[in-house]
Order: structure tokens, then C-alpha cells, then sequence
């Protein structure tokens, strides 16, 4: 799949240790309110693994294909080529990008940028966008850094005038416009739509 900044616009990430519910029940309500990417983050206490993982991870990857909504892969590489992900997401803690871009060519990769030090060790060019943050509290992420704020946003944009970014932590509907005025393409979030009474409304207004 070709990338296109566009699909970070709503960027939706998810597991099922996120849903009080069917977690296909909740992909296929995010889906129909128009999130731009997902990815399958199967990931911390209550998650799957082995069989169970895949089988969710086929289930969650066919009825993204059936929206024509790219669907991402987080961490488990090994999944990739099982699920036919359009993309895999890593951090500075899993697979080194270089090694995922050698193995991947046709693949869209996503890195997580946290600080200055990641933002100049890391090996740019050969990731198609970054995820910035935490920009916000977030309780979601078991390992979570520190809150970098908006103002890391503007950092990276003031170096990088046109690396496709992705904000991500703590975003809801109420803050999300404030990362694309920061200068965010897209922004990326998971309680903002699990935990929504309404996920239609919540997709709307992110
Ligand atoms: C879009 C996006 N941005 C950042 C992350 C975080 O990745 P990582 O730092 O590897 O942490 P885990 O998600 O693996 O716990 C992400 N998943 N997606
Ligand atoms: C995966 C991840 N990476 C940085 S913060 C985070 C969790 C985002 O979850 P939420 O949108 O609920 O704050
Ligand atoms: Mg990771």
C-alpha cells in the first residue's frame, strides 16, 4: 500500500484488553465512523497471546480490508506477513527499523519519537511517519514515558518541515484539534473511542 499522510488523520489503535466489549464489535463501529488507520496493539494484563492473538488478528484485519482501511500491526513482527498487514508500527525498544525496513520493503513503518536524543539517532528516512508523544496523560500504556506536551509538536516540526507526524497519548475529543494546530497530520488514540459511549460522536469530533 501506498502511504499518504492522510490516513493518520484518525488513527485508531486497539486491543482487547482496551474493550469492556466484542472487540470486533468495536473495530467494525470505528470503522463505519470513518477512523482513517487502525492498528491491532494487542499489548499488557488481559491480552493475548499465541492462537488467540492471530485469531482476533484475522478476524480485526478482515473487516478492516473490508472498509479498505489500512491495518497495522504493533510490535509483533512475526504477525506481519501472517496477517497481511499494510503496516507495522514500532518504538525505540522493539525491532530495529533499519532490520523491519530490510524485511519489509513494500511496507508502511511507523516509529515512535519521544526525545531530541531518539529524534537524531534514529534512521528517518527509512520510516514513512513518526508517532509523537505521550502528549498528554495517558493511563492506557502500562510503560508509558514522560508527557512530552504540544510543544514537542512544534519541536520536531520547526526541524522536520515535512516528516509525517502522528500525535499520540491522552488525546481526546477535547485536545485533538489543539495537536493538529501544533502541527500534527493526524492523531492516533485508543480510550478516546473504547471508552466512548458513542463512538459515532467520538470519531466526529476527533
Ligand atoms: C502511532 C503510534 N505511535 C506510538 C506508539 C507507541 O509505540 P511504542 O513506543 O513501541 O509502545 P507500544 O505501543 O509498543 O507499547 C504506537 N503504538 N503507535
Ligand atoms: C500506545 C501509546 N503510546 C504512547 S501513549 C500510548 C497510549 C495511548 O492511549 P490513550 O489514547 O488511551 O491515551
Ligand atoms: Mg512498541
Amino acid at each position: 500500500m501506498i502511504f499518504n499522510r492522510e490516513l493518520l488523520r484518525k488513527y485508531f489503535i486497539m486491543g482487547s484488553q482496551n474493550c469492556h466489549r466484542d472487540p470486533n464489535a468495536v473495530l467494525e463501529e470505528a470503522l463505519a465512523a470513518g477512523i482513517t488507520t487502525f492498528q491491532f496493539r494487542e499489548k499488557g494484563t488481559g491480552s493475548l497471546s499465541g492462537e488467540k492473538k492471530l485469531q482476533l488478528g484475522r478476524e480485526l484485519r478482515e473487516r478492516c480490508r473490508a472498509h479498505d482501511v489500512p491495518f497495522f500491526i504493533n510490535d509483533d513482527i512475526e504477525l506481519a506477513e501472517e496477517l497481511e498487514v499494510d503496516g507495522i508500527h514500532v518504538g525505540q525498544d522493539d525491532m530495529p527499523v533499519k532490520e523491519v525496513r530490510t524485511r519489509f520493503s513494500d511496507k508502511i513503518i511507523g516509529l515512535s519519537i519521544s526525545t531530541q536524543e531518539e529524534l537524531d539517532r534514529s534512521p528517518l528516512e527509512l520510516v514513512d511517519y513518526i508517532g509523537v508523544g505521550p502528549i498528554f496523560t495517558t493511563s492506557t500504556k502500562e510503560d508509558s514515558k514522560q508527557t512530552v506536551g504540544l510543544e514537542w509538536i512544534h519541536t520536531i516540526r520547526a526541524q522536520f518541515p515535512d516528516i509525517p507526524i502522528v500525535a499520540i497519548g491522552g488525546i481526546q475529543t477535547e485536545n485533538a484539534h489543539s495537536a493538529i494546530e501544533a502541527g500534527a497530520d493526524g492523531v492516533s488514540f485508543i480510550t478516546a473511542v473504547t471508552e466512548a459511549d458513542d463512538i459515532k460522536e467520538a470519531a466526529d469530533k476527533l
